[in-house]
């Protein structure tokens, strides 16, 4: 009798936890915002989130209103839409909201990389010191010498034009890109040894482009890595990549690089001085070889295609960097040496530089994410006050709630090049409701996890672009083809891609 007493208290006791787990018995508390768990229990809208995340946000706020609370996978999400409340999340206390706490699950995921709390906050540091500041005028150089060894080839006389290719522009731009950041953070190969510097260049050549063949299989796979849904083989495939990464980047073959940026082997000395072991050191690296090169490229691609499909947006980007050039004693000529762009040449091109935030206005597409550790209230901007329950996660997608809003960027699906600048040169503020919006664009994150390398991406982008508009005739193959759509798989991880690639054709001037 005891037996059957002490079963089925258990059994029920364990129903009861399955249910309590699976969600069936959570409900909304007074002043919590509606919450809405779907009809799959635990799941919830996993599912309809994975598949469209922006669709699927875009009807819940129709639904809801602006701040609702889902069940995603066993977890609940607060998603707040109110751009006027971002400040107060931003700035909250990390002992309420911390971010820490979600990307340490991600990054053994995805990277395999074990965070600690207190490395990670000393490495902050570093990013202020390489990527901000001084630091980042050498980087930018070393980027600019990486784009000349891989775009610009000299020409024997200097005079007969070289003739047309064509090649996918998304491809062409992702690769040209990650691989002068590539070489520019991580370095290049060492001729000491052999004292042969074409061989060694050569080399950088083809390891880079390797890396990056090898990066776009990993890239391809990512949004299911980080989800956890990859099928068996994938998965395989994701294990391979993994190792392929941590053994190419690892600390025996760094130390026969030379040129490795500060950024990354100083972040690499603190880590073995912190007694972090050499095999989690290689998996950093891979980690920052993702954050660094995972965006800027495909920002790039769109850039330049817009600009392809904008002959407005072209003549006057363009007009700016020649102008900027003329005035530096620098002109693409045949015979004449490549064009030098350097950090303080980047500060004078007011329109290139709304161009690019409208293009990562467009194509940024970030959520951002905080557990929330205590209870705490958010005031919305209609004056209601929320509380978040503690242990769910606090959730932003301002591609949908700012970039998006045409109560913010009026006709938000148009690519309007000046639309960050005044005719005058001078930064455009942003309104909504009358009020002035501090967070009107926010394709770089927000308050703890900005990204810390905004400047140095923004940086390459320009380089690149610049140096695609000065020493190259470019043309669209089909110039009625409309602008791929966004692959909307991989809402939530960065810049997006599309769909499909767009063909193009170059041909070097000079
Ligand atoms: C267009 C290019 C880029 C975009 C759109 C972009 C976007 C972002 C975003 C949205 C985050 C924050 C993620 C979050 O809050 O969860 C982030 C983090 C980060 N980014 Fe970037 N990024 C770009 C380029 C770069 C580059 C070139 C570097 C380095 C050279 C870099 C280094 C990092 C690092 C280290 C973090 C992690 C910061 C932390 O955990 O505190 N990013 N990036």
């Amino acid at each position: 009798m005891a037996f059957w007493t002490v079963f089925l208290c258990t059994l029920v006791a364990s129903l009861l936890g399955g249910l309590y787990l699976l969600g069936v018995f959570r409900r909304r508390r007074p002043n919590e915002p509606p919450l809405d768990k779907g009809i799959i229990p635990w799941l919830g809208y996993a599912l309809d989130f994975r598949k469209d995340s922006s669709g699927f946000l875009s009807k819940m706020q129709r639904k809801h209103g602006d701040i609702f609370t889902v069940l995603i996978g066993g977890y609940y999400f607060t998603f707040v839409m109110d751009p006027s409340c971002f400040g107060a999340i931003v700035k909250e206390s990390r002992s309420k909201l911390d971010f820490l706490t979600f990307s340490a699950k991600l990054v053994l995921q995805v990277f395999g990389y074990k965070s600690d709390k207190n490395i990670n906050s000393a490495l902050h540091a570093f990013n202020t010191k390489h990527l901000m500041g001084e630091g980042l005028s050498l980087l930018t150089q070393a980027t600019m010498d990486n784009f000349q060894k891989l775009m610009l080839f000299k020409l024997s006389s200097g005079e007969e034009k070289r003739p047309w290719q064509e090649a996918g522009l998304f491809h062409f731009c992702y690769n040209i890109v990650f691989r002068a950041g590539y070489l520019a953070l991580y370095g290049t190969e060492s001729h000491q040894g052999t004292g042969n510097k074409e061989k060694a260049h050569e080399q950088d050549l083809i390891h880079s482009n390797q890396l990056y063949t090898e990066f776009r299989k990993y890239d391809r796979l990512f949004p299911r890595l980080a989800y956890a849904v990859l099928p068996p083989k994938d998965k395989v495939e994701a294990e391979r990549l993994k190792r392929f990464f941590w053994n190419a980047l690892s600390v025996t073959k760094s130390s026969q690089k030379e040129n490795v940026s500060r950024w990354i082997s100083e972040q690499d000395q603190f880590l073995a001085e912190s007694g972090v072991p050499d095999y989690m050191r290689d998996r950093f690296k891979f980690m920052m070889l993702w954050a660094s090169q995972g965006n800027t490229g495909p920002t790039s691609f769109w850039l330049l295609l817009y600009l392809m499909k904008n002959p407005e947006a072209m003549k006057a980007v363009k007009g700016e960097i020649e102008k900027v050039l003329r005035e530096h004693g620098q002109e693409v000529k045949p015979g004449s040496p490549p064009i030098n762009i350097t950090r303080d040449m980047l500060a004078q091109t007011p329109f290139l530089d709304s161009a690019v935030e409208e293009t990562l206005r467009l194509v940024a597409a970030p959520i951002l994410i905080r557990a929330v550790l205590q209870d705490v209230s958010l005031k919305m901007s209609g004056g209601t006050e929320y509380t978040l329950r503690k242990g769910d996660r606090l959730a932003l997608f301002p591609h949908l709630s700012v970039q998006m809003n045409p109560e913010i960027h009026p006709e938000p699906h148009e690519f309007k090049y000046d639309r960050f600048v005044n005719p005058d040169g001078t930064k455009k503020d942003f309104y909504k409701n009358g009020k002035r919006l501090k967070y009107f664009n926010m394709p770089w994150g927000a308050g703890v996890s900005i990204c810390p390398g905004r400047f140095f991406a923004t940086a390459e982008i320009k380089l690149f672009v610049s140096l695609m508009l000065t020493h190259y005739d470019l043309e669209l193959v089909n110039d009625k083809e409309e602008i791929p759509a966004i692959d909307s798989s991989r809402w939530g991880f960065g810049t997006m891609q599309p769909v499909h690639d767009v063909q193009f054709r170059y041909r070097q001037r000079v």
